[in-house]
């Protein structure tokens, strides 16, 4: 008889995007996304991080100031779009731990992405935020957040 506890697609997608969101150097908020096909194929992850050639050491990781992390980070979601390498996302699923924001909405919809699972929206109120919702409304795309009946999945690296 098979199994009973596998993980549902979206808990399998949702935790690669969050395992792919510890890579993030950023010290406030790490970000992870997950690309899918119709057929549950992964096309390509990404997270929050300083385009490359840029030191993740010499550039600035603060919130505030004159010189801040917000200047030079490629945002989680667009990283994932950029790392499919031009693969067709038309009809694919994003799967984001952060509500993305409406640089990454442009992206979304440009990209051809169909549905955005997220997890968390802890920047609703922003005008960002508001921003992103309207255009993808606008643009039919559809976003749910993310559901299970588990808490948390957990990584063993010893048998
Ligand atoms: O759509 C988004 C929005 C934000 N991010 C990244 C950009 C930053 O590295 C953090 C946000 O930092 P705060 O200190 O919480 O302002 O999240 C993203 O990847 N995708
Ligand atoms: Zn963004």
């Amino acid at each position: 008889m098979k199994r009973k506890d596998y993980i549902s697609w979206d808990e399998y997608f949702m935790g690669v995007a969050i395992l792919a969101s510890k890579r993030s150097k950023d010290p406030n908020t790490q970000v992870g996304a997950c690309i899918v096909d119709n057929n549950n194929i992964i096309l390509s992850t990404g997270y929050n991080g300083f385009p490359f050639g840029c030191s993740d050491d010499d550039y600035p990781w603060c919130r505030d100031g004159e010189d801040t992390k917000y200047s030079y980070v490629v945002h989680a979601e667009l990283n994932a779009i950029l790392n499919a390498r031009g693969k067709n996302l038309k009809g694919a699923r994003l799967y984001v731990d952060l509500f993305p924001c409406n640089e990454c909405a442009k992206a979304i919809i440009q990209s051809g992405i169909a549905e955005v699972v997220y997890l968390y929206d802890k920047y609703a109120d922003s005008a960002a935020t508001v921003a992103s919702k309207r255009m993808l409304q606008s643009a039919g795309v559809a976003c749910r957040k993310f559901t299970s009946d588990k808490k948390s999945l957990s990584i063993d690296f010893e048998k």
